[in-house]
This record gives C-alpha cells, structure tokens and sequence, in this order.
C-alpha cells in the first residue's frame, strides 16, 4: 500500500526515540536550556531530534525535513552534549530486524549535531518534506504530564503520514476517559501509545514497546449524538490557547462538562480514539504563528479518524506556507458533522462575524 514504508520507518524512528525520551523523563536534570523565544528544550529533545533524523536520512536520503530544534546552543556546551551523546549512542529498539532498519549508529558527537541539523528546510509547497517534533509539550514533559514525539510526512503541501507517541497516554481507550490525564505523574504499567495514520488508510493505535511493533487497531472519533453531550479538549498552558474562550465557546454550545487539559498533540489523539471529542485552540496572541510540527500528524490522524480539522475561520490547515501555519489562525477539531456548529460558536465567542 502507499506510503507503507514510509509509514513503517516513521513508527519505529519515533517508537525508538519514545525509549530515549522516556529515560530523560526519569531522570532529575533534564538538562533543560531556554531557547530565544524563553521556551525550554531539553536532552530529550536533542536526543530524540537525533535520532529521527538518522533513521529518515538513512531511509529517503533525498526527503527534505522540518524539525523544531537546532544545535548551536549544544555547540557551546560541552557538557551537555557529552550527555545528550551518551543518551543517543545507546538507545536501541530490542529487537535487532526493527533496530536495523533505522539504525546504523552515529560515529560521534559531531555527527550527532550534523544529523540534528538537517531538519532546517524551510518547508513549502511541493517536495516530501518530514515534520518533526521530537518533544511536543515540553513544559508538560518538565511538568511530568503528558508529551508526545510526532513526525509527519507532507508531500506537496498533504499530509500523507502521521505518526504520534505518547509515553504517557493510557493504553486503554476508556481509561483516559474517565481519569485526569493531565496532571497524573505517570509512565507506569499500562501507558504508552504510538498513533499512526496514512492518508486514505484510517489512523490506528498500539502500545508502545521497546522491541518491535505491537498488533495495531483501528481507532475512531465516537458517535456524537448532541454537541451538549461533548467533551473538549485544551492546553494546559494558559499562554499557548485562550481559556476563557474556549470556555465560552463550550458554554454557547451547551457544553457542562469541565475541558480535558492536556499538553502537546495528545490532544488530538484523544479526540482521534475517542477520549474527548472537540480540541480548542482559541489565539492568545494575534501574531503567534503556528508551527507545521504542531499540527501535521495530529491534522491527519483526526480526520482520517472521522473529523475535521480548521483554524478559526473554518479553513482547513495550510501547510504549503514554509515553518509555519501563517495564513491560518487557532485550531479548531471536531467530529465531521459537528464542525460548522462549533465554529459557528466559535466566531460568534471571537465576534468573528
Ligand atoms: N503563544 C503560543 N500560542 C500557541 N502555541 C504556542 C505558543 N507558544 C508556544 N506554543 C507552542 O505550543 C505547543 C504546546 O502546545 P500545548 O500547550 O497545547 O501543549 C508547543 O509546541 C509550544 O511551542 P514551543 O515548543 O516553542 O514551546
Ligand atoms: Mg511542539
Ligand atoms: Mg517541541
Ligand atoms: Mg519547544
């Protein structure tokens, strides 16, 4: 089938670099730096930046690949790239067939911060172009909440692979339903999930392992029979989304139940499997722009997974424009035939029109 490879590489390169950043996330010193625009990044996102970045090199030479991180700061940093090495020359998949496929290790220090630095293309409209998060939600990570690892393939502006992990996700689809997943500390027995979706496939989910691939599933966005009856999803950072917007776009639609807050893209798997069903994410700030490895994979795995995926104005989300999502704004994502009522209220919270 198409893109099966591409979709398979993609699995194992984010299920393998899942096992680097949940070391990191056991670990005290994160080695956490704040980048120019005072976000953090930390040795787990270099580390898995690293080696996302080898296994698609290895494998589509040719592809082209946005990635969010960069290595300037660890080039003036000795020490902290001495750790974030160790980290990366070790981390291997326990089962030697998958482990090959995206292997091959890096020589050395210097040929890890090469590797980190071919994920600087400037994106667009034609061409494969990868995007990468290798930590999305890294305040949630730092916080001992929820993050995910996500890697998308767009071809010509589509996005035609996702793959999301999410090491801190209950396995089991009900669990998350009816626990706060946002605040629990967790990575125990029972979590981890690695989401994954082909354009024209359907999206699917499986326990992350740390060998080979687990049997996948098929997931769905459940049935709504009343948009009262929905439960949403936001942030949990007050700075990335506004709260009290999407509160009142929930109170306009009838909503009661309290939002699930949770960092990073596990917002869109949850609502992809069911476990919620409409993401929020209302502008803070007019001129913030969102990045494509935000949004790429989890854009995909909902509306394969039967909804729809808009910014604020009802425009399906516009990766053709670079890094960034300049011409849209906000991210709305809701089962197919609720969309149009949830952006209705949306505009209407926004005096949009
Ligand atoms: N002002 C902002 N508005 C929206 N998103 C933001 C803003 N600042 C940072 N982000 C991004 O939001 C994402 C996390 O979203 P969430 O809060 O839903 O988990 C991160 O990738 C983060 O980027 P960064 O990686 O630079 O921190
Ligand atoms: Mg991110
Ligand atoms: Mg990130
Ligand atoms: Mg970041």
């Amino acid at each position: 089938m198409t893109y099966e490879h591409e979709r398979r590489i993609a699995e194992l390169a984010v299920q393998r670099a899942c096992l680097l950043t949940k070391k990191v996330f056991h670990e005290k010193a994160k080695g956490t730096l704040a980048k120019d625009d005072k976000s953090p990044v930390t040795k787990g996102d270099f580390g898995a930046q690293a080696l996302i970045i080898q296994a698609i090199a290895k494998n589509f030479p040719n592809d082209e690949i946005v990635a969010e991180e960069e290595s300037s700061e660890l080039r003036q940093d000795a020490a902290l790239r001495a750790e974030i090495w160790d980290l990366v020359k070790d981390i291997k998949l326990n089962d030697a067939a998958s482990d090959e496929v995206i292997g091959g290790s890096l020589a050395n220090e210097e040929a890890m911060l090469a590797v980190i630095d071919q994920g600087k293309s400037l994106g667009g409209a034609t061409g494969r172009i990868w995007a990468l998060d290798p930590i999305d939600g890294t305040k949630g990570f730092l916080r001992g909440g929820q993050y995910a690892v996500c890697l998308a393939l767009i071809v010509d502006g589509d996005v035609k692979v996702g793959v999301i992990g999410c090491p801190n996700l209950p396995i089991d689809d009900s669990e998350a339903l009816t626990t706060n997943i946002g605040s629990e500390q967790s990575d125990e027995e029972g979590k981890g999930v690695l989401f994954s979706v082909v354009q024209g496939e359907g999206a699917v989910s499986r326990p992350l392992t740390n060998a080979g691939l687990a049997p996948s599933k098929p997931i769905s966005m459940r049935p709504v029979p009343d948009v009262s009856q929905a439960v949403f999803c936001e942030g949990v950072e007050a700075a990335h989304s506004n709260q009290d917007d999407n509160a009142s776009v929930a109170k306009r639609l009838g909503i009661t139940a309290p939002s699930v807050r949770l960092d990073s893209q596990a917002k869109y798997c949850s609502i992809a499997r069911g476990a919620g069903d409409i993401y929020l994410r209302l502008p803070m700030k007019k001129d913030y722009q969102e990045k494509i490895w935000d949004h790429a994979a989890g854009d995909l795995l909902v509306r394969e997974a039967g909804g729809q995926v808009t910014d604020i104005y009802g425009k399906r989300l516009d990766f053709t424009k670079g890094r960034t999502l300049k011409d849209n704004k906000g991210v709305v994502a809701a089962p197919a035939a609720l969309q149009d009522q949830v952006i209705d209220a949306v505009q209407a919270v926004l005096n949009l029109k």
